[in-house]
């Protein structure tokens, strides 16, 4: 990205009290560097997007990329995919996340149709999409409110649309899942982070980010109607699944160049 990053070190010095994680102003101004050190995956994940996109897009469908922060998802398949295979519409909560993906995509990608909104994505009425991410987004949900988001989203999805979802996953073996945390911690040191930043961070997401089992996911996406659920990478305790919401979707995948 062109845009101003600092690092991230919005934990690096002792506070007196650790408050809720939110995407204020200062995670805004780090945000591709923290994204890049604290999610296993993050780029090969989202160079992933294009490549998806290519063999299930309709020509010229239209795209969410919902909860995008600085716009990343729309970038990626700019990056891949020519300006009039796709239209996207990135929805954020943040209003100065919406300001900078604007900017960020008017000056690497300008002639993409891509335009950035900001709206709860709990409370959007969705146009028909051929596909639809959420990219580390639905963590963030209270739990209570995510089957309601993804039945919409089922809804909005043309045949055969699909929805990519990336998320933070807890795993269903306690010991198991306490060697991937002790193995995402190593990452986040191999990565630069003290143990202050790593302990205050996971105070801060206490309650705000709220991680589902891979099998979570799969029931609600399945219950929502998604004919096949394929969880297509993992890396520790960071997972991507792509779901389908016709029957021969897999068999539908079409070549790179060709038109549905
Ligand atoms: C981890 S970031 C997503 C990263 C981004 N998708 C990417 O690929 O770089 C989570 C984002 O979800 C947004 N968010 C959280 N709850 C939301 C909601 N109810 N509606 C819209 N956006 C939301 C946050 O403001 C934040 O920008
Ligand atoms: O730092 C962590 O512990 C994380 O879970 C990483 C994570 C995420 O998964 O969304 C948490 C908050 C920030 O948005 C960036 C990354």
């Amino acid at each position: 990205m062109t845009d101003a990053s600092y690092r991230d070190a919005i934990f690096s010095t002792p506070l007196d009290r650790v408050a809720s994680f939110s995407f204020d102003e200062r995670v805004v101004a780090c945000f591709p560097d923290m994204v890049r050190r604290s999610i296993p995956g993050y780029g090969q994940i989202l160079g992933m997007f294009g490549v998806i996109a290519e063999r299930h897009l309709r020509h010229a469908a239209h795209v969410y990329d919902l909860g995008c922060s600085l716009g990343a998802v729309g970038l990626a398949l700019a990056g891949r995919l020519p300006a009039e295979a796709f239209e996207l519409t990135g929805v954020d909560l943040s209003l100065t996340m919406i300001g900078r993906a604007r900017e960020i995509a008017a000056a690497e990608s300008p002639d993409h149709r891509m335009q950035f909104v900001e709206g709860d994505i709990r409370h959007l009425d969705y146009r028909a999409s051929g596909m639809i991410v959420l990219n580390f987004t639905l963590q963030f949900l209270p739990p209570a409110d995510r089957d309601a988001v993804i039945d919409k989203l089922f809804a909005a999805l043309e045949p055969g649309g699909i929805l990519v979802l990336s998320e933070k996953i807890v795993a269903e073996d306690e010991q198991e899942n306490a060697w991937l945390v002790e193995r995402y911690h190593d990452f986040k040191r191999a990565n630069g982070y003290s143990e202050m930043e790593i302990s205050q961070k996971r105070t801060a997401l206490e309650n705000v980010l709220v991680p589902d089992t891979l099998a979570a996911h799969h029931a609600r996406l399945t219950q929502a109607g998604f004919s096949r659920v394929t969880t297509w990478f993992q890396y520790l305790n960071f997972a991507s699944l792509v779901a389908f919401k016709d029957k021969d979707a897999l068999i539908g995948a079409k070549a790179a160049t060709q038109d549905a």
